[in-house]
């Protein structure tokens, strides 16, 4: 049994968590079983790693290589066994992030995530396995593009804001274009929604890229 893997992306603000509920709702409707996650963090050594990339000043490299290792805790621990029960894994953010953030936003070279990427998102070789496994990528990702300039007006109000949330919009500003690198590389897998609409417009964009792609029925 092979689960569906769907992660959601977008700069701090886009949207995300407001619309990840409706989609686990939706799901559990259909009598899936629903693994609601997020990145970095999902185990507890991989939400103390979260903490440290949070908060603490450091480099691009060492916050990528942060990343990363809090994700491959995540896919050992979490991911990969409820993929493998069948489980429907919706996680808020995955390694288009570390594209985006690391990458766009902090300059870290493109090649170095993506030898990570292939380091880190690959399973284990099982012991009658013929085949090389290949590293794991979302079946879909879920887009909320929305300018960086609306994104920091929803935040201003909203909470204290962390390591990342404090950047200039200049920063997200890279990091929406790396993002769309990022769709641009990978196109069938990019759903991209425009978050720039009132809750219930976004909502049903969801829903409806899920439908459009036979994941749910309308
Ligand atoms: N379509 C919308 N119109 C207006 N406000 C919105 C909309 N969607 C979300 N918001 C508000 O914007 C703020 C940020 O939304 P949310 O927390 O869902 O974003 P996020 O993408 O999860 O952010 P982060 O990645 O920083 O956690 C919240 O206060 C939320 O209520
Ligand atoms: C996975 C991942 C995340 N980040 C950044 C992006 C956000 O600013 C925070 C997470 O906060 P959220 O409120 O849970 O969205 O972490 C990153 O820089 N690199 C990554 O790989």
């Amino acid at each position: 049994m092979q689960g569906l893997f769907i992660s959601f992306e977008g700069i701090d603000g886009a949207g995300k968590s407001t619309h990840i509920d409706a989609v686990r709702l939706a799901f559990e409707a259909t009598g899936a079983r629903v693994t609601l996650t997020r990145e970095p963090g999902g185990t507890p050594l991989a939400e103390q790693l979260r903490g440290l990339v949070l908060n603490d000043p450091m480099d691009a490299m060492t916050e990528a290589l942060i990343v990363f290792a809090a994700r491959r805790d995540h896919l050992k621990q979490v991911i990969w066994p409820a993929l493998a029960r069948g489980d429907v894994v919706l996680c808020d953010r995955f390694s288009d992030a570390s594209f985006a953030y690391q990458g766009g936003g902090r300059g870290c070279a493109w090649s170095t995530l993506e030898t990570l990427e292939a380091w880190v998102q690959t399973p284990p070789v099982a012991k009658n396995d013929a085949d090389s496994p290949r590293p794991i990528k979302p079946l879909l990702t879920i887009w909320f593009d929305l300018p960086a300039a609306v994104a920091a007006q929803r935040l201003t109000s909203a909470r204290i804001p962390d390591k990342f949330e404090s950047q200039p919009q200049a920063f997200f500003e890279k990091v929406a274009e790396a993002y769309e690198r990022r769709a641009q590389e990978d196109p069938t897998r990019f759903a991209r929604i425009n978050a720039d609409q009132t809750i219930a417009a976004v909502r049903s964009d969801v829903l409806a890229a899920l439908v459009t792609r036979g994941l749910l029925k309308a």
